[in-house]
């Protein structure tokens, strides 16, 4: 069989390639000189598959689609605290390159606008610009699995018209925010701008961020887990810039876009989506890229406020075998999950002395759920006097100590448990 996803991306880049409006940057004079007719879609899941159609291997620089990659090294390098000491975490409403500065603290908004970006990339570790820019380029290069390179011309064109970067790079200097030469630290955030990417590389880059810092293809781990909730938490409220209430609600996901027409989606646990297209809507944003992920996430059900039930899914079934009551679980339990089973055991008359919780179908299980079922246990054991088995071939609840001396055994199968408890 020919899987039907690529004809379904054909379908989209044509349906949005008669969205008109929208020119190609020009404040950078090289970016003025793209192919605006050039449009392209990749989808990258954490399982490493990739799919993509249009113009997937032209590439471009990646600009502002940078920043949540940089801000991700710099809290990498820094950690959470020094870098909030630097750069906020509020959208800011404005455009990107606005030149402004939060009332009360003197930091910039949030690493998403230039101001921000900016100051994060001299939070990166090195000595000088260049040093900033190659670490920069070596760690995107891992998350995109190939050796990235900087656009040279596009890196010259853009520091000949840097003046207002430049301009925002010394009033951080002024209140502090910048502690060096402020030259140097705008020079090495333009080369950051300047890497080349093609749509493919940057669906491959959500993807890691999707996957919580795990690259797919490599399994290596890039990120570390709070670190990706921390830039996609920005780019879910800062993302798209003064554009950001009207995306969160149309579109949903955490996105980043760039002024050479890039635009990057994160759908957490889910896929990582890139689009390109050079023409820019009045807020920097690509038009018709804007326009692939509305039409995605209609289509997908992408949007992150619109989310199945998860509770019900989570308990498979109750029964009653010969005297043991089975609770019989699925899935990726969480809060909800073990809510649900905590519930069906308050509810079943629980005349059996022997109670087993099935976890054989169970693909996860979040923290505070691990400590819901095993309070359950606890309280079945010592207040209700009921002996507890668990089938847990995968050992989802790995090591299971209820405490107060309470460790139930583990089964690899129903009929074992069963069995074990009747000769009890
Ligand atoms: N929105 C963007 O992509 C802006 C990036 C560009 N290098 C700038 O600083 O102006």
């Amino acid at each position: 069989m020919r899987s039907p996803i690529p004809e379904y991306m054909l379908e989209v880049l044509d349906d949005c390639r008669n969205t008109d409006g929208g020119t190609v940057a020009d404040y950078i004079p090289e970016l003025a000189r793209a192919n605006p007719e050039r449009l392209a879609v990749a989808i990258a899941t954490p399982e490493g598959a990739l799919y993509s159609a249009g113009d997937d291997e032209v590439e471009f620089s990646i600009q502002s689609i940078s920043k949540p990659f940089a801000y991700a090294l710099a809290l990498h390098d820094n950690g959470l605290e020094a870098v909030l000491a630097k750069i906020g975490v509020e959208p800011s409403g404005d455009a990107f390159n606005e030149i402004s500065l939060e009332d009360e603290t003197g930091r910039p908004r949030n690493p998403m606008i230039n101001a921000g970006a900016i100051a994060t990339h001299s939070l990166i570790h090195g000595g000088n610009w260049e040093e900033r820019a190659e670490r920069f380029r070596r760690r995107v290069s891992i998350l995109a699995d190939r050796e990235l390179q900087f656009d040279e011309a596009v890196f010259e064109s853009e520091m000949e018209t840097a003046h207002r970067n430049l301009a925002i790079g010394y009033m951080l200097r002024t209140v502090g925010i910048l502690e060096n030469d402020p030259i140097d630290i705008v020079r090495g955030y333009i080369r950051q701008c300047s890497l080349t990417v093609t749509t493919r590389d940057l669906a491959t880059m959500a993807a890691t961020l999707a996957n919580g810092g795990v690259q797919p293809q490599t399994g290596r781990r890039v990120f570390d887990d709070l670190t990706v909730r921390q830039v996609l938490s920005v780019m879910m409220t800062c993302g798209m810039y003064d554009a950001a209430g009207d995306w969160v609600t149309t579109v949903g996901i955490p996105a980043k876009s760039g002024v050479a027409g890039g635009v990057i989606g994160v759908l957490p646990g889910q896929v990582g989506i890139a689009a390109f297209s050079p023409r820019l809507d009045e807020h920097g944003n690509s038009t018709r890229g804007v326009k692939v992920f509305e039409r995605l996430s209609t289509d997908m059900g992408m949007h992150l406020m619109e989310v199945p039930p998860v509770a019900q899914a989570v308990l498979r079934g109750v029964s009653d075998r010969d005297g043991v009551a089975v609770f019989r679980l699925q899935g990726s339990i969480r809060f909800s999950g073990a809510e649900a089973l905590l519930r069906a055991i308050v509810a079943h008359e629980l005349n059996d002395d022997g109670v087993v919780l099935d976890l054989s179908r169970v693909s996860g299980v979040s923290d505070v759920a691990r400590r819901m079922i095993l309070e359950a246990v606890r309280r079945l054991v010592l207040h209700d006097g009921k002996r507890v088995m668990l089938v847990d071939p995968d050992a989802m609840l790995s090591e299971p100590d209820a405490g107060e001396g309470v460790r139930p055994d583990v089964h690899p199968h129903l009929d074992d448990a069963i069995a074990a408890l009747r000769a009890q």
